[in-house]
């Protein structure tokens, strides 16, 4: 087991969620007193569904806080695979059915295009963003940032000037729609969200020695001007 400073365990994924959600909701409290709104990017996959339902119940001032997202899949909103559509039907509910979103998927007839107007959106939010919560792969990916991906050395670079950057990689299902590394870790707050004993096997690897390029998880966690928070649960 590894002691590293960052690492959040809770007893099961409906504690994680709590904590998570109240951490969440405090950051972007804050940020709507400090400055009249807040950013919020989340990420998509299985994983997050709880912390959204836990987060959509939170009393904040929802009108003045904007969600976006780490990365989509470039799929139309209907898609199951779309994390649009994840968002749409489990954060943007309740309470939280009052907030802004603004997605990385539009109707560009490729995804490089699609990169180039979802980067447009992003770049209307201003930043930093307020919080962004990152999932992991079993394959050390995070964001859309798959080991193999064709753009990843761009997306991973800290001196990317794009906001937003198209992937293709054997893993990933369909290509991709992915913020790059500048624009999550200039974040107030960024959290690395997983659950699981693969995923905890899958965290201790990325925290050996290795290429970044092989467990792209590796670029956050190495990124040494920020404190990633890590969050697991069993
Ligand atoms: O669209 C996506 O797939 C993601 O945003 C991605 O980076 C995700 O966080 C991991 O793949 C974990 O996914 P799971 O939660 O499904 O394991």
């Amino acid at each position: 087991m590894t002691a590293d400073p960052r690492l959040n365990s809770f007893a099961d994924g409906n504690a994680l969620a709590e904590a998570l959600a109240s951490t969440v909701a405090a950051r972007l409290a804050d940020a709507v007193e400090a400055r009249g709104k807040a950013v919020l990017a989340v990420s998509g996959g299985t994983t997050p569904a709880r912390f959204f339902k836990t987060l959509s119940l939170k009393d904040l001032p929802w009108d003045k806080i904007t969600i976006t997202l780490v990365d989509e899949r470039f799929v139309p909103p209907t898609s199951d695979r779309s994390n649009q559509k994840l968002v749409t039907e489990m954060l943007l509910q309740n309470k939280a059915a009052q907030a802004n979103f603004i997605g990385l998927y539009n109707e560009a007839p490729n995804v490089e295009e699609g990169a180039k107007m979802a980067a447009q959106a992003i770049a209307k939010l201003g930043q930093p963003f307020d919080a962004v919560i990152l999932g992991m792969g079993g394959d050390g990916h995070t964001a859309s940032f798959f080991p193999g991906g064709d753009r990843l050395s761009d997306a991973i670079s800290p001196e990317q000037p794009a906001l937003v950057l198209p992937m293709h990689a054997e893993g990933a299902g369909e290509p991709r729609l992915t913020l790059t590394l500048p624009v999550i870790v200039n974040a107030r707050f960024v959290a690395l969200h997983i659950e699981g004993a693969g995923k905890r096997t899958t965290l201790e690897a990325a925290l050996r020695r290795g290429a970044t390029t092989d467990m792209p998880i590796r670029a956050l966690l190495r990124y040494e001007p920020i404190e990633l928070e890590i969050f697991w649960a069993p």
